[in-house]
C-alpha cells in the first residue's frame, strides 16, 4: 500500500495537519516549530490553500455609481420561481448553509440558492400551502429556527429574533452599502467544480465566494444550471476538443454554432427577489452581469461589484499553471470583454 503522499493532491486537503515525522527539516537541520507553521489560513469549503485571507483575491469593492443601460435582451417580465424545498447543510468548514431548491416556469432545471446564515428567508417557501400539516411544512424546510427530534410546529421563533435588528432603521448611504447582501451568481461548471478541471476558474471562484460569505455569515450564491456558458455539458466537451485542436474558447463555441455566451440571468433576479433582496453587492469579474441581474426595470440595485481575482488569474505568481487556463483567461479578457481592475 502506497503512502498518502503518492495520491494526487486533489484527494487530500492541502492544509490537512502533517504528522511530525512528515515535516521537512530546513537548511539549518531544524524542523519548524508549531509556532512557526502557518496555521492562520481561514477555514474554507474546499480549497483553502487557494484563498488565503490576505492575497488580492478580494480587492477593494467597486461602488456601482451608474450601471450600464439594460440591453434589449433582458425580458420585460421576470420568470416565476418557487422555492419547493430548503434544507440545512453543515459543511466541512464548520459553516452551516441552507440549500434552497427552486422550480420555475422557464425550464425544468433545479436551480439553487445557497444561503449563508439564517437571516434570509424565501417568500415562496414560507407561503402556506392549502391543506398542509405542520409536519409537511417542516419536511419542505418552511420552519423557523432549527429542527430537532420530536418538534411539532414549524412556527417557533427562537433563532430569528436576535437578527431582526439593523436592516430597517436609519441607514446612511454608507451603512446601506455595508449591509447590502453579498451575492454571487454562479453558473454550473461540472468540469471545474467536480472534475478538478484547470481549464477554467469556476471551482476556485465558488470556493472563494463560500469563504467570503462564511466570514460574514451572510450571503447568497445563486447557482444556475447553465453549464458551459449555457450550451450544456456535451457541447462544452466538444468545445474542449476544438480547443485542443487550436480554437480559443469563443471560436470553439462559434464553430459549434452556439453563441459565445448563451446564458441569461433573469432567473437569478427572480430568485433574489423571492429571497427579499433588492440591495446587493455582486461578486464578479464580469461587469455585464450587473445590468443583467438588476433586471430590465431595475428590480434590484447592485451597490458594489466585488471583484474576485483568484491566484489562478495572476499570471506572475502561484496558482494553476497550464496552457489551457492561460488560454481561457486570455480569451475571457480579450474576447469576452471582461475587465480586470488591476493588471495581472
Ligand atoms: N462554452 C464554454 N464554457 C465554458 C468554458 N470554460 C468554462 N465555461 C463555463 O463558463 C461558465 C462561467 O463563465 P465565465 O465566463 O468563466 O465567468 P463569468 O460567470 O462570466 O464571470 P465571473 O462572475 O467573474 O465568474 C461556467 O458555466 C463554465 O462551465 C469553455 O471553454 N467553453
Amino acid at each position: 500500500m502506497s503512502s498518502s503522499s503518492e495520491f494526487p493532491s486533489f484527494l487530500s486537503p492541502r492544509i490537512s495537519p502533517q504528522r511530525d515525522s512528515e515535516i521537512a527539516e530546513d537548511s539549518t537541520g531544524l524542523k519548524p516549530s508549531p509556532s512557526n507553521l502557518d496555521l492562520s489560513l481561514p477555514p474554507t469549503i474546499i480549497s483553502p490553500s487557494f484563498t488565503p485571507d490576505t492575497v488580492p483575491s478580494t480587492p477593494v469593492p467597486i461602488p456601482v455609481i451608474s450601471t450600464p443601460q439594460p440591453s434589449d435582451g433582458l425580458p420585460d417580465v421576470l420568470p416565476e420561481v418557487e422555492c419547493i424545498v430548503r434544507a440545512r447543510i453543515p459543511t466541512t468548514s464548520g459553516t452551516e448553509i441552507f440549500l434552497h431548491l427552486y422550480k420555475n416556469n422557464l425550464d425544468n432545471k433545479e436551480h439553487l440558492a445557497i444561503v449563508f446564515g439564517n437571516k434570509i428567508r424565501s417568500k415562496s417557501l414560507d407561503r402556506v400551502r392549502e391543506g398542509e400539516t405542520e409536519l409537511d411544512r417542516m419536511i419542505r424546510g418552511a420552519y423557523v429556527g432549527r429542527l430537532y427530534p420530536g418538534r411539532k410546529t414549524s412556527r417557533e421563533d427562537e433563532a430569528l429574533q436576535e437578527d431582526d435588528t439593523a436592516k430597517d432603521t436609519g441607514w446612511s448611504q454608507w451603512s446601506l452599502i455595508r449591509l447590502a447582501t453579498l451575492v454571487r451568481i454562479h453558473s454550473e461548471c461540472y468540469t471545474g467544480e467536480t472534475a478538478w478541471s484547470a481549464r477554467c476558474d469556476c471551482g476556485e471562484q465558488l470556493d472563494e465566494a463560500a469563504r467570503l460569505m462564511s466570514k460574514e455569515n451572510d450571503g447568497i450564491v445563486v447557482y444556475l444550471r447553465q453549464e458551459g456558458r449555457g450550451i450544456g455539458l456535451s457541447e462544452k466537451l466538444k468545445a474542449y476538443n476544438l480547443q485542443d485542436l487550436g480554437a480559443d474558447t469563443v471560436t470553439a463555441n462559434l464553430l459549434l454554432r452556439h453563441p459565445a455566451d448563451a446564458r441569461s440571468y433573469s432567473l437569478a433576479t427572480a430568485i433574489l427577489l423571492d429571497l427579499d433582496q433588492t440591495e446587493i453587492r455582486l461578486l464578479t469579474n464580469n461587469p455585464d452581469k450587473i445590468a443583467a441581474v438588476e433586471g430590465k426595470h431595475r428590480e434590484i440595485k447592485v451597490h458594489e461589484r466585488v471583484p474576485m481575482v483568484p491566484i489562478a488569474w495572476r499570471m506572475n505568481s502561484g496558482g494553476i499553471r497550464s496552457k489551457e487556463v492561460e488560454g481561457y483567461l486570455k480569451t475571457k479578457i480579450e474576447r469576452m470583454g471582461h475587465m480586470l481592475d488591476k493588471p495581472l
